[in-house]
């Protein structure tokens, strides 16, 4: 092989190449370079549907109304499907209406948070996920707190707090996971990304210190608003989800992002035995 063959060679190989000698990080944090041999162009952003490398056409008998997979996350908690999330809409959402605050759980504060969802029957008509009451309540504030003002269609703020479904690709932070684009499409990649780079006890499932680790990875320099967001979401999807042995699989994750966890947590909470457990 003459000079000029070999040259090329190392360039078309080199322009592959995931990992860079001098950036230790880039070996640590792997990403995959057999995606397009299971689902099909997994760096194009998808508007409707969020399809892994386990389920090409996205979540089965998941219907996306002609929603962007943003607003489908969001869709749920719409109650009324009036296009507008009032703070007490996603209370309702969030909160199975007959437990009472002072159950044996949330009367004990320093386990609050990993008590907060409950896994008792519903007996209420709505649609509910299973958050105790002050869980869904401080939830309820502080997502229409950070999300209201940015999704409104007048610059006037409303003292209501409500969130418009149509612009809630405005409500985007930094220090995600770049899943959703700006747009509130969403990239296969880079959910993929999530499970190559952090999941190492368990292939496709995370454990919650590589949560941990993936929102601490995810930080934009100086975007402390992003990075409290980041983690408030990972980490409520972590109580909601997380598997008996404290896993949260890729299946969760991935239909947390197209919002059919909520709906399948709340059939699983008014059919009764709910285990949150997914994938
Ligand atoms: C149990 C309830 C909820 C859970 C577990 C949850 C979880 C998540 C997760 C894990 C993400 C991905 C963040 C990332 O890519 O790093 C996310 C994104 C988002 N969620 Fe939720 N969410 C919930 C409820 C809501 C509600 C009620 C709203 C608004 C009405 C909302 C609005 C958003 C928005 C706008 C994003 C995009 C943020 C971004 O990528 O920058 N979520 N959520």
């Amino acid at each position: 092989m003459d000079e000029k063959a070999r040259t090329n060679e190392n360039a078309s190989r080199d322009s592959m190449t995931t990992v860079a000698e001098k950036a230790p990080v880039t070996a640590q944090r792997k990403v995959r370079a057999d995606l397009e041999t299971k689902l099909p162009k997994p760096y194009l952003p998808r508007a409707l549907a969020a399809p892994d490398t386990d389920n090409v056409n996205g979540t089965w008998s998941h219907k996306h109304e002609n929603m962007s997979v943003l607003q489908q996350h969001v869709a749920f908690f719409d109650q009324d499907n009036d296009g507008i999330i009032y703070p007490w809409d996603t209370y309702k959402a969030l909160h199975i209406k007959d437990l009472s605050i002072f159950n044996v759980y949330s009367t004990a504060a320093v386990f609050w948070l990993f008590s907060a969802y409950n896994r008792s029957n519903m007996s209420s008509g709505s649609r509910a996920i299973g958050f105790n009451a002050i869980a869904s309540f401080f939830m309820a504030i502080l997502i229409h707190g950070a999300m209201s003002y940015v999704t409104l269609p007048t610059w006037i703020p409303s003292p209501f707090l409500p969130i418009y479904v149509v612009n809630i690709h405005k409500a985007k932070h930094g220090s995600d996971s770049t899943t959703y684009d700006t747009e509130g499409r969403y990239i296969p990649a880079n959910l993929e990304n999530i499970f190559s780079k952090y999941a190492r006890t368990v292939a496709d499932k995370l454990t919650l210190k590589e949560l941990w680790h993936m929102t601490e990875a995810n930080r934009n320099a100086f975007d402390f608003v992003g990075w409290c967001l980041s983690k408030f979401e990972w980490g409520v999807l972590y109580v909601l989800a997380k598997d008996s042995e404290g896993f949260l699989s890729k299946e969760a994750v991935r239909r947390c992002f197209d919002g059919s966890l909520f709906e399948y947590c709340a059939k699983m909470q008014k059919g009764g035995g709910a285990t949150g457990k997914m994938g």
